[in-house]
């Protein structure tokens, strides 16, 4: 028998035993307290929050379980494999682009492939009606969540500067800001230090000492390929094996089809498929964390007599107000190498452009990464993106090591036609594959304008010459809005379902704005919330 402490050690193969072999064995075949959908950020916390509370866990993960040392390549192609690929129909005058920008698919979910950057929501995010008429107020203030955020900082070693300037958390973080900072890192501090920005080397999930038997990052650079040496946190190397040592039980390769309700209306578990096969898992409590764009889509396709338009769904507002952040890559060529490809690819950031200033026409702001970037990946946003095909691609390319880049994570407001819903054409499963539509509004348009000039700006005071602008989106959330009005909202505060007391909607599809930076310790704060939430209501 193993103990807790087995499943912290890292580096070794740990992962294997929980494979799911045999689904005739499994451990709460006759049921489990609780059932969570989707083993990523969300679902991670949840289920190590909830299992080290004495619940008995299942967690249902549609994808792989990763083991970095023999899953994880020094490859951009080979990691495409990471995000989930099946295909989801894309409309709209901004049609949204799916594969790897937008979801991961195994254990650990979006966290092994995201880039590690680790950033609070600002105050006034939870309130952007309130404050600055736009968007809709959440049903929880940043003070809610400030006791998450600070746990959760606590539990991966974040790293990051000892004051951080902006926001109402000023530092320090609990492991040291990393150093030294990429080349591209530096070129983008130099251009705000001449111009009079304020930035910062960026908060990261990714350590800078050792912690937990992991190794401080060694700037390989592979983040968003998977973290072989694992200094990236991701719920897979962290949450999930400590929750497995805690009695949760981790079914991967298994896509839940259905929620599935008793006569009463209440969540009874769910009907899963593995190689083929369906399977039924008990549970007292279901809690889907399937990301923004699965778990409307399941709740959708999940309809009964009493709930023929979905589940949770009397508001009919699953699905809709779907958001994403503008992702806009800003280039500038250099006379001397930046090497886009080395080292962690955001090391540097500023937020002085986060708040609204009405002097700049639009409300709400930006967080400016500075964006170190692959080759691969680079020359297919020129030609599919950008539209710059032929020589022009090929000079570009051959300059790669030349040039810089910023990318501008922009707060989209919250918009009822922006939505995911069910398409006409069905995949392997026989669900509906998701169609979602996505158009950006003015004061999205505007603030892309703004934020695209900003970011040239700064290259240029870097001695850089403004180049090329990748036109991109990045993180999705909402579909799910959480508030207190059952009618104009999804879930209430904890992301229970305002329709079914025992099942819970916890993931980034719960937002209700988007925020103006990268939203990850959202999630994960919002998921430690809501498992003390289900905690204390035992
Ligand atoms: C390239 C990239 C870089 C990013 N970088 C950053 C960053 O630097 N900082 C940051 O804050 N955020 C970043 N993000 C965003 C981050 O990954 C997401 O915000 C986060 O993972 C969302 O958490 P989640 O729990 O909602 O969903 P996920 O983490 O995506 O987890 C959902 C899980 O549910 C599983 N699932 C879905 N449907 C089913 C089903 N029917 N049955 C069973 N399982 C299912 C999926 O396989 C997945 O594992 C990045 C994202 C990408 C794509």
């Amino acid at each position: 028998m193993k103990n807790n402490n087995d499943y912290v050690t890292h580096n070794h193969d740990h992962y294997k035993d929980h494979r799911q072999r045999d689904l005739a064995n499994r451990k709460y075949k006759d049921g489990a307290d609780i059932c969570i959908v989707g083993a990523g950020a969300a679902g991670g916390v949840l289920a190590y929050e909830l299992s080290k509370a004495g619940f008995s866990v299942v967690v249902i993960e549609a994808g792989p379980f990763w083991n970095p040392q023999t899953d994880f390549a020094s490859d951009e192609l080979a990691a495409q494999s990471l995000a989930w690929q099946d295909t989801r129909l894309s409309t709209g005058k901004d049609a949204l682009t799916f594969g790897h920008n937008n979801s991961g698919r195994g254990v650990g979910g979006g966290t092994v492939h995201f880039t590690g950057v680790f950033l609070r929501f600002h105050e006034s995010d939870f309130k952007t009606k309130t404050i600055d008429g736009v968007g809709e107020d959440w049903p929880i203030e940043y003070q809610d969540l400030a006791p998450y955020y600070d746990k959760i900082e606590r539990d991966i070693a974040v790293s990051g500067p000892k004051e951080f300037p902006w926001g109402s958390f000023h530092g320090p973080y609990p492991y040291p800001e990393r150093n030294p900072i990429s080349a591209n890192s530096q070129v983008f501090r130099k251009g705000c230090d001449r111009l009079g920005i304020k930035s910062v080397v960026a908060p990261l999930a990714i350590l800078s000492a050792p912690f937990d038997g992991r190794p401080p990052c060694i700037s390989r650079g592979f983040c968003n390929q998977g973290c072989m040496p694992n200094s990236k946190f991701s719920t897979l190397i962290h949450h999930i094996p400590k929750a497995i040592g805690y009695g949760a039980e981790v079914l991967s390769d298994c896509m839940v089809t259905r929620i599935e309700l008793d006569d009463q209306g209440k969540a009874k578990g769910v009907t899963f498929n593995h190689d083929g096969k369906e399977h039924f898992q008990k549970a007292k409590l279901v809690i889907v964390s399937a990301f923004a764009v699965e778990t409307p889509r399941l709740l959708l396709n999940s309809t009964c007599s009493k709930f023929p338009q979905g589940l949770a769904n009397s508001s009919g507002l699953v699905g809709r107000y779907l958001l994403t952040h503008t992702g806009h890559d800003i280039y500038a060529k250099f006379d001397d190498e930046v090497r886009l490809y080395k080292g962690t690819p955001v090391m540097a950031l500023s937020q002085d452009f986060y708040e609204t200033d009405r002097s700049r026409g639009f409300a709400r702001g930006y967080t400016m990464n500075a964006h170190g970037g692959r080759p691969v990946s680079l020359a297919k946003n020129l030609a599919v993106s950008a539209g710059i095909w032929g020589s022009d691609l090929y000079e570009i390319m051959r300059d790669y090591n030349f040039y810089a880049r910023i990318t501008i994570v922009g707060e989209v407001l919250p918009d009822y036609n922006n939505f995911v819903t069910l398409s006409e054409e069905k995949d392997e499963y026989g669900i509906p594959r998701a169609l979602a539509s996505f158009s950006y509004g003015d004061n999205d348009n505007k603030m892309i304008a703004h934020g695209v000039a900003k970011a040239n700006e700064i290259l240029e005071a870097a001695d850089g010459k403004a180049a090329f602008v990748i036109p991109d989106s990045a993180h999705l959330m909402g579909g799910c809005r959480m508030g207190r009005d059952p009618a104009a909202s999804v879930v209430d505060e904890f992301c229970r379902s305002h329709d079914i007391s025992n099942l819970y909607i916890c993931d980034a599809s719960a937002f209700v704005t988007s925020g103006g930076g990268n939203p990850t310790e959202t999630v994960m704060a919002i998921a430690a919330r809501t498992a003390q939430h289900i905690i204390n209501s035992r």
